[in-house]
């Protein structure tokens, strides 16, 4: 008998909780374990044996070990979905929505992470304003994608939507979104927003984003 898959997280995280998102919308049910990379408990060797590239989220479906999110979320609908409408078995559907995976990890998430990781890990005091303008060329280009219907692949949510929302309501704060000029980006954050399962998104995505403020003020009250 197969039994939960096991999901080694910490919801501070935004490819976390894509995952989660994922799950959710599935109907499947995680045995969570923590993996607190913020103390660097990703780096026991134990942990290192499934996953050498020792990030967070990780899966052990009954033997079968998975990292990185957006294969992840890929790998659960191809197995375990209903239907293939979150992750399109047409070919030319999938790879519009591997496109935005893409965009996740080498756009949004790249771009969050050379934000925080300096000040989490490298013990920098702030931020730059041009990092800070960087995430926020994204918007521009998340406004140019939502021209094409209400989520990110057009009409209709994938996995890719879970990616992005992810990681963008991880960053609002530090790199916050103009209302006037988003418009599309702010609607479909408000459709995503509304989706029941959104709520397994929400007290990670305000976590890092105060994890982050937090830090910054510790380091500024030390050198002062
Ligand atoms: N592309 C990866 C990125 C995962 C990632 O970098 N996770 C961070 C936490 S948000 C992590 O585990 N960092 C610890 C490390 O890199 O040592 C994914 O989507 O799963």
């Amino acid at each position: 008998m197969s039994s939960k898959i096991i999901l080694y997280h910490l919801s501070l995280s935004p490819p976390v909780r894509s995952v989660l998102l994922t799950a959710k919308a599935l109907g499947i049910e995680l045995e969570l374990r923590d993996v607190n990379f913020l103390k660097g408990e990703q780096f026991e060797s134990e942990y290192l044996k499934i996953n050498p590239q020792h990030t967070i989220p990780t899966i052990d479906d009954n033997g079968v070990i998975i990292y990185d999110s957006h294969a992840i979320c890929g790998y659960l609908v191809d197995k375990y979905a209903t239907d293939d409408s979150l992750y399109p078995k047409d070919i030319v559907a999938r790879a519009h929505v591997n496109a935005r995976l893409h965009f996740d990890t080498g756009f949004l998430f790249a771009r969050l992470r050379y934000m925080f990781e300096p000040i989490f890990f490298y013990g920098e005091n702030e931020i730059p304003k041009w990092k800070i303008e960087y995430m926020q060329k994204c918007w521009d280009l998340m406004e140019a994608f939502l021209a094409n219907g209400q989520y990110v692949c057009g009409d209709t949510i994938t996995i890719a939507d879970y990616c992005c929302i992810a990681t963008i309501s991880s960053v609002d704060k530090v790199a916050p979104i103009d209302v006037a000029k988003y418009p599309k980006l702010l609607a479909w954050i408000e459709l995503m927003q509304a989706l029941p399962v959104y709520q397994v998104n929400v007290e990670g995505a305000n976590a890092i984003q105060e994890a982050l403020f937090d830090t910054l003020a510790k380091r500024k009250s030390e050198e002062a």
